[in-house]
């Protein structure tokens, strides 16, 4: 489900694009598919038996509890042409599964450094979910230790195979992992800074949810841009900036915040232990992913928020609405920092005190031990 804007920031589609898998259109297309033997289900669209663009994705962590669902929806992308599926574990049963569902793209399964490379070769977008997941009691950067490693070596083997290719990164700390990565590249030689992307798109999907659901509102029309970063007060929704125009009380701001800012969190409790947010994460990266893909075949009206290298504060690294081309970040929409509320004002200054020291600490671990080009 993706809300596209053109440039004047208005909802122009649902979808933005037909070829969508999460579009009505592709609905049509996969209930086609689902169902093809029957006579009484006339053929209403080709897209799910069609691949409408040829793109190779590769997603690293695949046999995870984000991974594995998020291949699926990829799995059902007609924009997909090949899917790779990387993991330490377990990789072979998850491709196995998912190669019999009758949607185009070809799937392969890789495991262990040693098929890393050629997981890696000619790919067009490269998701990572690989790494440890939060615990009751623990915060995001309680996961560096084990995360910053991981991040660091898969990014050695994107910078090796694939260092064309647009870069996702969902491995937590993000505020600490997007840092990691740039820093690889730049020993590897080839950041390209406006195709490296941490993934805040679970932040956006998270506010536009409770925002509808506390002011009635349709969900379809309902856009929430979140900046900053992306763990605890660094996720800054900004519902002044709601679309459609929507008036809150001070109450309605301070207990939003708190929910968005929180919505890990909630989810880390209710699973007690088995892990944090999953399947609306897998949902939320799929959106991502799609919104890539969708600028890498040309749509040129494409904008999601992400955590990037930025000029728009004085923070190397920053979450905003940005939009996507071909290239990558063709644009850092940085008017939504300009009329903030009070509230959004303080939130911004106090967000940039904790997400420089999570910069800062990726960076150094980057630099500690450089990588070879
Ligand atoms: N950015 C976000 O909004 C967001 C949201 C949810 C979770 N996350 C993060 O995503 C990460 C994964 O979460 P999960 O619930 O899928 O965890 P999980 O433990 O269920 O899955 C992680 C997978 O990574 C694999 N893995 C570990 N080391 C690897 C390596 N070196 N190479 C390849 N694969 C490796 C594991 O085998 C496992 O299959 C966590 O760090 C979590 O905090 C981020
Ligand atoms: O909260 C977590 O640890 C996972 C993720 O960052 C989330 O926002 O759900």
């Amino acid at each position: 489900m993706n809300i596209s804007f053109n440039s004047q920031n208005n909802i122009k589609s649902f979808t933005g694009l037909k070829s969508s898998f999460l579009a009505k259109e592709s609905t049509a297309a996969l209930r086609y598919s689902f169902s093809q033997k029957s006579q009484n289900n006339p053929r209403t669209s080709s897209s799910a038996l069609q691949i409408m663009a040829s793109f190779k994705v590769a997603i690293l962590g695949a046999a995870g509890g984000i991974g594995q669902p998020l291949a699926l929806l990829v799995k059902m992308s007609p924009l997909v042409s090949d899917l790779h599926l990387y993991d330490i574990a377990n990789v072979k049963g998850v491709a196995a599964d998912l190669s019999h569902c009758n949607t185009p793209s070809k799937v392969r399964d890789f495991t262990g450094s040693d098929e890393l490379a050629s997981c890696l070769k000619d790919v067009d977008v490269v998701v990572i979910p690989a790494g440890v997941p939060r615990k009751p009691g623990m915060t995001r950067d309680d996961l560096f230790n084990i995360n910053a490693g991981i991040v660091r070596t898969l990014i050695e083997a994107v910078a090796d195979n694939c260092p064309d290719a647009f870069i996702h990164i969902i491995s937590n700390p993000v505020n600490s992992t997007v840092p990691i990565a740039a820093e690889v590249l730049k020993q590897k030689g080839v950041y390209n800074p406006k195709k490296l992307f941490g993934v805040t798109t679970l932040d956006v999907v998270r506010a536009n949810t409770f925002v509808a659901e506390k002011k009635n509102l349709k969900l379809i029309d309902v856009d929430v841009p979140v900046v900053g970063g992306h763990a605890g007060i660094t996720i800054l929704p900004l519902l002044s900036k709601t679309k459609p125009s929507v008036t809150f009380s001070d109450q309605e701001v301070n207990d939003l915040t708190a929910r968005i800012q929180n919505g890990g969190t909630e989810v880390v409790e209710a699973k007690a232990g088995a892990g944090s947010a999953t399947l609306s994460m897998a949902y939320a990266a799929a959106r991502f992913l799609e919104s890539s893909l969708r600028a890498l075949d040309g749509d040129s009206d494409v904008y999601e928020c992400s955590f990037v290298q930025s000029e728009v504060t004085e923070l190397p690294f920053f979450a905003s609405r940005v939009k996507l081309g071909k290239q990558g970040v063709e644009a850092i929409i940085s008017s939504d920092l300009e009329g903030l509320t009070e509230f959004e004002v303080k939130g911004l200054e106090a967000l940039k005190v904790e997400l420089k020291g999570s910069i800062e600490k990726g960076v150094a671990f980057a630099q500690k031990e450089k990588v070879t080009a």
